[in-house]
């Protein structure tokens, strides 16, 4: 069957593993976490789901420049945690921990995690070990892979569509938060042959944090607020990662125009996405299909028929929003997917995956609701 040959596949069991829980209790029974990169964004977001998770205790943070402060001096809001001071991760004593989340920049994680004990569960946020392919990688990242051994042991954790995968591993390559939010509808519709493989246009944007915690003009609130601007226009190096899935998902070299944008908001993202229905199939047909695929699953949403998503809908939650709108003149269909980057975009995700590795409800501990306004 060609690429684009239209036929409705059956809907795959959604959710299969969400209701695992080996009922472990007490603090003493408890796992203890490493956070590597305590002091970013990403990391404190790790620090704040966890002040309510169950079954996991933070017994180590790292950082780099402010190894040796405390969590509380920096983040005050994380004050009310009893929690270790930073310490660099050259002088981590790693037997207090069970599992990592690294939540370092890209680049100085493959050599990190290659010196950690292999005993030791990790959820990887950067995108050291996300694409498969060392070669593609060292393209598009100008860099020698520091660790290609461990990259083949790596389960890309987009727990939604790899939650089988991701209960059993040992390292999670957590995904991007720009090509989180465009797998979440694009893959099962391409599993479905519902959607044409060519002419994918992703227009995207994201909030400030996106950027990480650490100082850049660019960043700068004079520079951000009252205006908007593309950036890593067909050149971002979120493209080969939504490729790499999006051609797995339908067994087709399926190629994106992905455009990336900055807006002056602190956290969220939406990825406005076009695309070309297959002959015989409606928008309805899409709705219908991502409403099934979708209806059993804790986090991602697909809206009633009309209802536009919001960024502010799923702000600090590990909610992902969907729907789909047609375009008369066109044809083609209009997909939104809202997120939040830190959270279903970074660190929610992050917590979901490390709780199916640990024989966890994938929920646990991040059931709290978005924000509002
Ligand atoms: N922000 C987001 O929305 C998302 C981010 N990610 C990825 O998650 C990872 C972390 O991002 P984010 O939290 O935003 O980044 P930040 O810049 O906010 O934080 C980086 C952290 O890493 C530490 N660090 C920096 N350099 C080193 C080093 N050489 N050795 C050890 N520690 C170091 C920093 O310590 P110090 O503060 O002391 O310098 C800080 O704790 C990145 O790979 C990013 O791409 C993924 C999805 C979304
Ligand atoms: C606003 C902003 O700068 N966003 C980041 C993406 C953050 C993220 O999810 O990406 P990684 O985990 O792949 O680094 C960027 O465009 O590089």
């Amino acid at each position: 069957m060609s690429c684009n040959a239209s036929a409705a596949l059956p809907l795959q069991q959604a959710n299969p593993a969400m209701v695992r829980d080996t009922g472990k209790t007490s603090a003493a029974e408890k796992i203890n976490i490493g956070v590597l990169g305590a002091s970013g964004y990403t990391g404190s977001e790790v620090l704040r789901l966890l002040a309510v998770h169950p079954y996991f205790r933070v017994t180590l943070t790292t950082a780099d420049r402010k190894a040796g402060q405390s969590i509380a001096s920096i983040f005050p809001h994380l004050v009310s945690q009893d929690l270790p001071n930073m310490v660099a991760v050259k002088d981590a004593d790693f037997s207090k921990v069970d599992a990592v989340f690294c939540c370092l920049p890209h680049g100085t994680t493959q050599e990190i995690i290659a010196s950690l004990p292999s005993s030791l569960k990790v959820v990887d946020l950067s995108a050291d070990f996300r694409l498969r392919d060392v070669k593609e990688y060292e393209e598009w990242y100008n860099r020698p892979h520091g660790a290609v051994g461990l990259q083949k042991e790596a389960i890309y954790g987009l727990t939604e569509l790899h939650r089988e995968a991701v209960a059993t591993a040992r390292l999670v390559a957590n995904p991007g938060c720009y090509p989180t939010s465009v797998q979440l509808p694009l893959v099962p519709l391409l599993e479905a042959k519902l959607i044409s493989t060519e002419g994918i246009i992703i227009d995207a944007k994201s909030g400030v944090s996106g950027a990480g915690r650490s100082a850049k003009e660019s960043n700068l609130y004079t520079e951000i607020s009252e205006g908007m601007n593309a950036y890593g226009i067909a050149k971002h190096r979120h493209v080969p990662e939504i490729e790499q899935e999006l051609s797995a998902a339908s067994s087709c070299a399926v190629k994106v125009s992905f455009t990336p944008h900055l807006i002056p908001m602190s956290r969220g993202m939406q990825s406005t996405i076009y695309v070309q229905i297959l002959q015989g199939v409606s928008v309805d047909d899409l709705h219908e299909h991502l409403s099934k695929r979708f209806q059993d699953e804790e986090f991602v949403i697909v809206l009633p028929k009309g209802v536009i998503p919001h960024t502010r809908n799923v702000r600090g939650s590990n909610y992902c929003h969907l729907n789909v709108f047609e375009d008369r003149i066109t044809g083609r269909a209009i997909i939104i997917s809202v997120i939040d980057n830190l959270v279903k975009g970074a660190s929610g995700q992050a917590v979901q995956n490390m709780n199916l590795m640990m024989n966890y409800d994938e929920s646990t501990g991040l059931l709290q609701q978005p924000m509002f306004p």
